[in-house]
């Protein structure tokens, strides 16, 4: 059995990997908050981290993982959601605004992510399923002098953590120092963070020893990863953004609540997905959803195929370029798998690549390797480990190949209307096709084209 090693952001060090039961290993990973479509920066961590399920499941047997990723459908920017709604005259209450918007973030989250080939996760816990554990959990914190109450408000006291700052290497005051921290006449320490927070009657809110109100961000992920996953278990993972403060002050919650525990063993981060330069992110509007990119056309698997070429532990961008070397491999390699039954088990370089930290890259090179040597069965079998070549994935290379056909017919329509000197109908065809988003390219050996990016299959139809 190939030994796997990841590399744990707690020690900065890639360790071997060995969980605290290998008969139910258990990972939990911070999900969305759910009030908008995810952008492809989202994308990023729920497919590297679903190659990480799907190596555990290959090497520990698929029913002793545990996977678990929350949705956060309580938060201010839902709230802010639903409250811009109702101000452009949507007549509801805010409750019943606020739970649509929820359900159907929940909706778009899972077709777009299912799209992406990620498999779903053991457990999806939504917040709101959970406060009694949260309340539960800050009782606790406030009982063992972790945490006090301030004017409606529960605060974690950081100072009563001396570990604070352990997973980024930082003491209390550098990170006072760096942060952007709020600060408020009822917090003991500028660095102390909510635990509990009281809502106005209009808000979402629950009753507490507190009085009513609802919960922070992060003591969600403390309590319902303690709740599906016990007080210690083995990886807790997420984007490098939620290192300081969401991942600092979950150990700090979980471990001063549980200290018998000791909570996530290793801590997985993936870098971020760029946009000239800079964090694709919702707040500085520089994102597009990974929706956009599959209405454009972009095959899921091609946009998966594309984070992969990048180890999750680097900064990435998209690029047009890279989609089209990724789409051409997957061509190739559904062309020489097709009809071919898997190998029983995956390459050796395959496994081994993933093994190490999950080197992604390293195994598509693998996978180049078997297609190159035409190993058909061993390429099916490895490309599954990294959620590729999968059969319910297949749908786009029809379809594109039905698109492909429509536009080469519709290009020897012009030619023929050429040909018969009927300029006027030649060149409505072209303008039709290039309206449609089809970059045509005419060149003295013949015509070529390319989908461009706003392609837009519908507007093919009724050319002819
Ligand atoms: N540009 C990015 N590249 C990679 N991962 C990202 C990026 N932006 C967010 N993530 C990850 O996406 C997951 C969901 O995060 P969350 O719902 O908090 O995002 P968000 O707050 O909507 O995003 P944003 O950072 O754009 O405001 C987290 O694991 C986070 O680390
Ligand atoms: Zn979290």
């Amino acid at each position: 059995m190939s030994m796997i090693r990841l590399t744990n952001t707690r020690t900065r060090q890639k360790e071997p990997f060995t969980p605290l039961d290998p008969q139910n290993v258990r990972l939990y990973v911070c999900g969305p908050t759910v009030y908008d479509r995810a952008h492809l920066g989202n994308g990023r961590p729920v497919v590297v981290f679903d190659v990480l399920f799907r190596l555990l499941r290959h090497v520990y047997g698929a029913e002793h993982v545990t996977y678990v990723r929350n949705f956060t459908d309580v938060d201010d920017k839902i709230n802010a959601a639903a409250q811009a709604r109702r101000d452009s005259g949507d007549p509801r209450p805010l409750e019943a605004l606020i739970r649509e918007r929820t359900d159907e973030t929940i909706g778009w989250y899972h077709a777009d992510m299912d799209a992406l080939g990620a498999l779903r996760p053991s457990h999806e816990p939504r917040a709101t399923e959970w406060i009694g554990a949260m309340v539960a959990m800050i009782a606790d914190l406030i009982a063992k002098g972790h945490a006090y109450e301030a004017e409606g408000h529960v605060l974690f006291d950081v100072r009563s953590y001396a570990d604070y700052g352990a997973l980024s290497g930082r003491s209390v005051d550098d990170m006072i120092a760096g942060a952007r921290v709020e600060v408020a006449p009822y917090k003991r320490d500028p660095m102390d963070f909510v635990l509990w927070k009281p809502s106005s009657d209009e808000l979402p809110g629950w009753d507490s020893p507190w009085g009513r109100g609802r919960p922070g961000w992060h003591i969600e992920c403390s309590a319902m990863a303690y709740e599906l996953l016990g007080e210690s278990f083995d990886i807790h993972a997420g984007g490098i953004d939620l290192q300081f403060p969401h991942h600092e002050n979950e150990i700090a919650q979980s471990c001063c609540a549980h200290p018998e525990g000791g909570f996530a063993r290793v801590w997985m981060h993936n870098e971020m997905l760029l946009v000239e330069g800079r964090k694709m992110s919702k707040s500085l509007g520089n994102f597009f959803t990974v929706r956009d990119l599959l209405d454009q056309g972009y095959p899921g698997e091609v946009i998966r195929m594309v984070y992969l070429g990048t180890h999750y532990g680097k900064p990435m961008d998209w690029t047009a370029e890279k989609a089209e070397q990724a789409e051409a491999a997957l061509r190739r390699w559904r062309g020489l798998v097709a009809g071919i039954e898997p190998a029983p088990s995956p390459a050796a370089a395959v496994l081994e690549a993933l093994s190490d930290d999950l080197n992604t890259a390293g195994a598509i090179a693998a996978l180049h390797a078997l297609a190159g040597a035409g190993d058909a069965a061993g390429l099916k079998a490895s490309a599954a480990l990294l959620g590729l070549l999968e059969d319910d994935m297949g749908d786009w290379i029809n379809s594109t190949s039905e698109i492909s056909d429509r536009i080469d017919a519709l290009l020897q329509a012009r030619a023929d209307a050429r040909q018969a000197r009927d300029f006027a109908r030649a060149d409505a065809l072209r303008d039709g096709i290039a309206a449609a988003g089809v970059v045509i390219m005419d060149s003295p050996t013949g015509v070529t084209w390319r989908l461009g990016p706003g392609f837009d299959p519908a507007k093919l139809e009724g050319l002819a």
